[in-house]
């Protein structure tokens, strides 16, 4: 574990510190690159864009470029530990962005005293970028923000936590949940943990099919029932009108339990008592609700994942969060909608029953990968996930009206 930890913090300090640089697209070794790409020739694009505003799209590296920005709120399953420590998250973001979908990306830490300082920062540089990936933002701030800046951005605003994870989870579950035999709508699901990530993934699955009355989700001071005085209002969308009070209580016989709190708060004993096939995502980040191993020797029957990549079955926002921008870029898009956010869910839930190429299986580490336990949903570095999902998207921007320019053609036809 030392080992490892320290690997860690040399991948991130050699060669260079960091994870991410910007390279040049143009020529720059002569004076007339130069007169070109600066004095007089950038005043030519500036005089377009100033005319018509459309024209940075042509000249400029905008319509390609995705911002990471957080104020590192709620850095992964780490809590609130700040701007400043939340920047090698966002790098690798940026890194992840440029690895799967070929976007450009930059990560901005923004310090703020008050909700309306952040939305304004981001507001004011918003048009800078293609688009803007909000990332470990802590609820229930993450909802006024999201909402604020999706009203006053001209460019897709998506909050990652929420909506990345709950297209991801979706997917998983609906495979998981029919490699099981089971249905959706009838499914007892437990969902640990109340903010971000759990409120837009319980408010995907419904859309997907579950039902309300079938969710009991827990915060840190146990089950959310009609009784608690102290619900904020995404919670309240959620009371239970129920007297179970404990995990204990809730999991009994329960299909389903969506981890997205933090480490190790589902143990052996709650796990027994799930129904038979139980499905656990345990998904808090780096540490699951339960590890694999404890899992899977409690009971035979489990499907479990986690968001990390050393297990089977990655349920991580990384399987959607590069292509939903990819294909929301490039159709324009001046929103990320629930038709774009189902089409992505059905694209990553058929391409897990696809064959897979060697070279995945042997990069995955693994001797095979069959739709099954152990693969309900597609490895990130399947490159056919950025073309599969890209496409459902940008199409499903197309006709739900928010395209500003048309599907290019043959986009991403032919993996
Ligand atoms: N695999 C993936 O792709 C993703 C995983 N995650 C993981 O989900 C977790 C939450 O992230 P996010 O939603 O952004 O963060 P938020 O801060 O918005 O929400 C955290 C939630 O966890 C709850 N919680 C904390 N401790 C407990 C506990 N002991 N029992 C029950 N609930 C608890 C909090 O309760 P309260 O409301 O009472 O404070 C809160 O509702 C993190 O671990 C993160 O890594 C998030 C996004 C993607
Ligand atoms: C994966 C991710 O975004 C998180 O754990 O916060
Ligand atoms: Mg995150």
């Amino acid at each position: 574990m030392t080992d490892f930890r320290q690997q860690a913090l040399d991948y991130h300090e050699f060669p260079t510190p960091g994870k991410i640089s910007i390279e040049l697209t143009k020529p720059a070794a002569t004076s007339k690159d130069l007169a070109l790409a600066y004095s007089p020739g950038v005043a030519e694009p500036v005089r377009a864009i100033a005319e018509n505003p459309d024209d940075v799209y042509r000249y400029t590296a905008k319509g390609n470029m995705v911002a990471v920005i957080s104020n590192g709120t709620a850095i992964l399953g780490l809590g609130n530990l700040g701007p400043l420590a939340s920047k090698p998250v966002m790098e690798g973001k940026a890194l992840l962005f440029k690895r799967f979908a070929g976007l450009d990306s930059i990560d901005i830490e923004v310090k703020h005293r008050t909700t309306q300082d952040f939305i304004n920062t981001v507001a004011n540089i918003a048009d800078t970028f293609g688009g803007i990936n909000l990332e470990d933002i802590k609820a229930p701030e993450c909802f006024e923000i999201e909402q604020a800046l999706i009203e006053r951005c001209n460019v897709p605003v998506f909050h990652d936590d929420q909506h990345g994870t709950a297209i991801v989870t979706a997917a998983g579950l609906l495979n998981a949940l029919e490699i099981r035999e089971k249905d959706l709508s009838t499914a007892r699901i437990v969902c640990m943990g109340a903010g971000a990530a759990a409120i837009a993934c319980m408010e995907l699955l419904i859309k997907c099919g579950a039902q309300r009355e079938n969710i009991y989700m827990l915060d840190s001071k146990g089950v959310i029932h009609t009784r608690r005085d102290d619900l904020n209002q995404y919670k309240q969308l959620f009371a239970n009108n129920t007297d179970k009070r404990t995990l204990q209580q809730v999991i009994t016989g329960a299909d389903v339990f969506i981890g997205v709190s933090g480490p190790d708060l589902l143990g052996a004993d709650d796990l027994a008592l799930m129904a038979d096939n139980p499905v656990v995502f345990a998904c808090s980040n780096p540490d699951p609700e339960i590890r694999p191993e404890l899992a899977k020797a409690t009971r035979s029957d489990v499907i479990i994942a986690t968001g990390r990549s050393d297990y089977p079955n990655q349920v991580n926002n990384v399987l959607c969060f590069p292509f939903i921008f990819r294909g929301a870029l490039d159709v324009r898009a001046s929103a990320i909608n629930d038709e774009m956010k189902l089409a992505a869910v059905d694209a990553i839930r058929q391409l897990a029953k696809e064959p897979v190429s060697a070279e995945v299986i042997q990069a995955a580490g693994a001797d095979s990968l069959e739709f099954g336990p152990d693969y309900i949903i597609p490895k990130p570095i399947d490159p056919r996930l950025c073309s599969r999902v890209a496409r459902a998207v940008a199409m499903a921007a197309v006709e739900s009206g928010v395209a500003r320019i048309e599907l290019p053609a043959n986009y991403m036809q032919d993996a």
